[in-house]
């Protein structure tokens, strides 16, 4: 068995290999990851814009208290009329500046006289004009190559004209769930040692939360021969496959022989010093990668998120960053085992400091899934050197939502 460290060291060492590039319409692409620098080709804005609705003038005639108004100046118009000494174009939020004007004074502090307006609160130059450039400049990298798109992403490519964005294609991932005793959803039970599958639905939604596309290939009952097939079909659809169960030390334990002597994958680290997880197998075949996990849903759910994820961004020209954050322990943290140990427990914010508690937690197994219920949670992170806790104490916390 490897350290957690190693096992990182290993992954990040391996060459993983992009996938293609599409063009898709920009509110597509949300979720998907930017295969090109947005570059600003414009300033924004190009031309002094006004900030407010008020009166453009020049600076200097705020002093003259009474300035005549010259013309009409709404937003979208291409003003031609420059404000001359002593007057005044009315300018609307949105509307170009006049040429000449270097300060709005806002309605809100004029009185309308007939033809003229009479200052009544002085602004300091420059007020309410948007100077060019003054949301980005032309040549600035506004959004890097690798980002993830969310909304601001969107609205910025929006406000550049970015019709078509290139991105990633999503790496396609293939789930595979085995065990003789697993069921598929909606399958018929037929005795009492038969218990449902979680684990290949819980990954196929953290495939498609991070931008991958799941290949469900569902669950297959422990035969060597049945897994081998699988596998080795899952290997020419997808860029990552991903097996559940059948990694230990069991007679019926099938997976870790199939990806060593059948499928002529090439061992990158097989067991870990982790809990839970420890059983965890990573292997290469060309450009693809074969991840398989131990069965339990608590130990395949934290294991994919630790060296799946990684491989989905990878292959989206990205990263995956954990959110961690240092917290204060509500309550004793017990520490189970001298491994890398990821608990779960619930994050709470009280006056902008981070707190960390283990409320509702059930006790046993990495069976347990329903312990990564709810909001709030997150994943107490401790080294094999690091023991029990007392209340009080700061902890190293992963948050997951
Ligand atoms: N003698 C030993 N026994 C075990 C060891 C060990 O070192 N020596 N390790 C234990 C640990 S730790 C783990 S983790 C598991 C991992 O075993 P496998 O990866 O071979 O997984 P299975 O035995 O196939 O299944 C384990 C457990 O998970 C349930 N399971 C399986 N698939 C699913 C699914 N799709 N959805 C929900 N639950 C699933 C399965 O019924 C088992 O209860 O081995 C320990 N044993
Ligand atoms: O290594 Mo296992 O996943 O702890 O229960």
């Amino acid at each position: 068995m490897i350290s957690f460290e190693e096992s990182m060291r290993l992954l990040h060492s391996l060459d993983v290999t992009p996938c293609g590039v599409e063009k898709l319409f920009l509110t597509q692409t949300l979720g998907r990851f930017l295969a090109q620098d947005i570059i600003a080709t414009t300033n924004s804005p190009e031309l002094p814009t006004a900030a407010m609705d008020g009166y453009a003038v020049r600076y200097e005639d705020m002093d003259k208290k009474r300035l005549k108004v010259l013309a009409d100046n709404p937003a979208g118009n291409e003003v031609t009329m420059p404000v001359e000494p002593g007057f005044a174009i009315k300018t609307f939020t949105g509307s170009l500046m006049p040429e000449g004007a270097d300060t709005l004074i806002p309605i809100e502090n004029v009185n309308l006289i007939g033809e003229e307006i009479e200052i009544v609160e002085l602004v300091k130059k420059g007020f309410s004009v948007r100077p060019v450039g003054e949301n980005y400049k032309q040549g600035e990298t506004l959004i890097a190559k690798g980002s993830r798109i969310g909304f601001a992403e969107i609205g910025v490519m929006g406000s550049l004209n970015i019709v078509m964005p290139k991105v990633y294609q999503k790496p396609k991932v293939a789930v595979l769930a085995t065990g003789s005793e697993v069921l598929e959803i909606g399958e018929q039970q037929t005795n009492a040692a038969q218990i449902r599958s979680s684990n290949n639905y819980t990954l196929e939604a953290l495939i498609k939360q991070h931008g991958g596309e799941c290949v469900q290939l569902g669950a297959v009952k422990d035969d060597k021969a049945t897994i081998t097939q699988n596998m080795h079909e899952a290997l020419h659809s997808a860029d990552i496959v991903v097996s559940t169960g059948g990694v230990s030390v069991g007679d019926y334990d099938f997976v870790k022989d199939v990806v060593r002597n059948e499928l002529g994958a090439e061992v990158v680290f097989k067991g870990v010093v982790i809990k839970p997880g420890q059983h965890v197998m990573i292997a290469q075949k060309g450009q693809k990668f074969i991840v398989a996990l131990p069965g339990f849903a608590y130990s395949s759910t934290v294991t994919f998120m630790l060296y799946v994820l990684p491989l989905i961004y990878r292959m989206q020209g990205s990263e995956y960053k954990p959110t961690m954050v240092y917290a204060t322990l509500k309550e004793p943290f017990v520490k189970k085992s001298k491994k890398t140990e990821f608990t779960p427990c619930r994050i709470l914010i009280e006056d902008g400091e981070f707190f960390v508690d283990f409320a509702g937690n059930r006790e046993g197994s990495s069976a347990i899934l329903t312990n990564m219920l709810g909001p709030n949670r997150a994943l107490a992170v401790t080294t094999p050197q690091e023991g029990n806790k007392e209340a009080g104490e700061r902890i190293l916390v992963w948050l997951l939502s």
